[in-house]
């Protein structure tokens, strides 16, 4: 495969001249993957990098592979010109500019729920801990403090849950919770099948007004962003807890570690943070490490073995597969073309401006060249097109230098 401009195109490239980098510890089974598939050059970082060392990292990365914490902006793709696609080994793609990537020709692909069950059954565990206020009963007894009573300790069972955001997990837990005797009620922008006896809600505010334990499942969007403030917080039931296992961004901290602080809140489990160490070598600070009933965990929701490993396969299996069949199915950011095999044929892949004649164009070219199209695809979005054509094996020179040269390309390459 090659990712080309217009200016050099060039045939397909080795598999093993193609250069996989993943960051952030991606699950072995997808290096095992690539590997088996041919794809000798996996470079791997046990963490996220920024700045300079991200920028040399992927300098000559024909693929990427990230998590969450690793902050992919223009400026950072501008810098990485051979960069044909990105996998973010997790569900959020927050942290990428997904547009500029669109323009700039690269598809990402995501896992949009494997590690769902993982994040679901951990939120279900905290909603117990902190009904039963075990944060605090067990900070005290490492101090030798022997706190045994009822007080402030509730059964789950009859308790209200409130969801914002009735998604892939939200739903999850809303499933589990009604399973331990829960109500539960909640709150999304659009309007969603209930699952079980679950209750949609016509305000954030009635959730809010409603519910024992409040969770959070919505993505990191500007509508989400601090999105529960000192407002929200107050509108929560007295004695109420709080769940943060989406983005840091979402809950505004100090307003949280206030309602803690005066009581308003019993407690809280917060996973996930506005601003996170990039890997297990650097520390970690917030107000609420200051709180007994504060359940911290390092934004570990989708991080089980079982998670890792589905993650791991699925995000490099669409990677292998643009690659290796240039299908698009599932990226989150680009027209979406499903292929067949063309085995015995040259597949051409094209990515365009999609601006008026780029079609006319490469037809007219072909046809002029005497080059008979075997099977053409085309997907466009508001900006972007991807047309995938296969030609005869023995028209592909030609047939790409043609393609190649069509304004409005913004890349074009070839498979065999
Ligand atoms: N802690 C972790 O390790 C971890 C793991 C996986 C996912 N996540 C986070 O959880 C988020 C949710 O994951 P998911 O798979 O359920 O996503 P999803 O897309 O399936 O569900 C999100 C839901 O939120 C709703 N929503 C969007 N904006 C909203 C708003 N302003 N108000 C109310 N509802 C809104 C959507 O309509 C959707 O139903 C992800 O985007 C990711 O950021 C965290
Ligand atoms: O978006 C996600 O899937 C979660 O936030 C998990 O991210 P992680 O892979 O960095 O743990």
């Amino acid at each position: 495969m090659s990712a080309t401009s217009s200016a050099s195109p060039r045939h397909s490239m080795p598999r093993d001249k193609l250069k996989f980098v993943l960051l952030e510890g991606i699950h072995r089974g997808a290096v095992e993957l690539l590997k088996d598939d041919g794809y000798t050059q996996v470079v791997t970082s046990p963490k996220a990098l920024a700045g300079d060392e991200l920028v040399a990292a992927i300098a000559d990365a024909h693929f990427l592979g990230i998590r969450s914490r690793t902050l992919l902006t223009d400026e950072v793709l501008a810098r990485a010109p051979k960069l044909a696609a990105i996998g973010a080994f997790c569900i959020g793609t927050n942290q990428i500019d997904l547009r500029a990537a669109m323009r700039r020709g690269i598809p990402v692909f995501n896992a949009p729920f494997s590690n769902t069950r993982s994040v679901a059954e951990l939120v279900i565990a905290e909603v117990v801990m902190l009904l039963r206020g075990i944060p605090h009963k067990n900070a005290a007894l490492h101090r030798n403090e022997w706190l045994k009573s009822a007080e402030r300790s509730f059964e789950v069972r009859g308790k209200t849950l409130g969801i914002v955001g009735y998604g892939h997990i939200g739903t999850q837990v809303g499933v589990l919770a009604e399973h331990l005797g829960m109500r539960v009620v909640f709150h999304d922008i659009e309007a969603k099948l209930s699952l079980g006896n679950a209750r949609q809600l016509a305000s954030l505010s009635a959730v809010l007004a409603e519910s024992d334990v409040v969770t959070l499942h919505v993505p990191e969007t500007p509508a989400t962003q601090w999105m529960v403030g000192q407002a929200q917080i107050a509108a929560m039931r007295p004695g109420a807890h709080l769940i943060n296992a989406s983005r840091g961004t979402v809950v505004d901290i100090e307003a949280l570690a206030a309602a803690l602080e005066s009581g308003h809140l019993h407690g809280a489990a917060v996973d996930v943070f506005p601003q996170e160490p990039k890997g297990n070598d650097t520390s970690f600070r917030s107000p609420l490490t200051h709180f007994d009933n504060v359940l911290l965990t390092p934004h570990i929701g989708g991080s089980t073995a079982e998670a890792q490993a589905s993650i791991g396969l699925e995000v490099a299996s669409k990677l292998l597969r643009y690659s290796n069949n240039g299908s698009t199915a599932t990226a989150v950011n680009f027209p979406e073309v499903t292929l067949p095999e063309h085995t015995g044929r040259c597949r051409l892949l094209h990515i365009h401006r999609n601006v008026p004649g780029v079609m006319a164009a490469v037809n007219e070219r072909f046809s002029l060249a005497g080059i008979n199209i075997a099977a053409q695809y085309l997907r466009t979005n508001d900006e972007v097109g991807y047309v995938v054509i296969d030609v005869e094996a023995d028209a592909s020179q030609v047939a790409l230098e043609q393609m190649c040269s069509v304004e409005g390309t913004i890349r074009c390459r070839t498979l065999y």
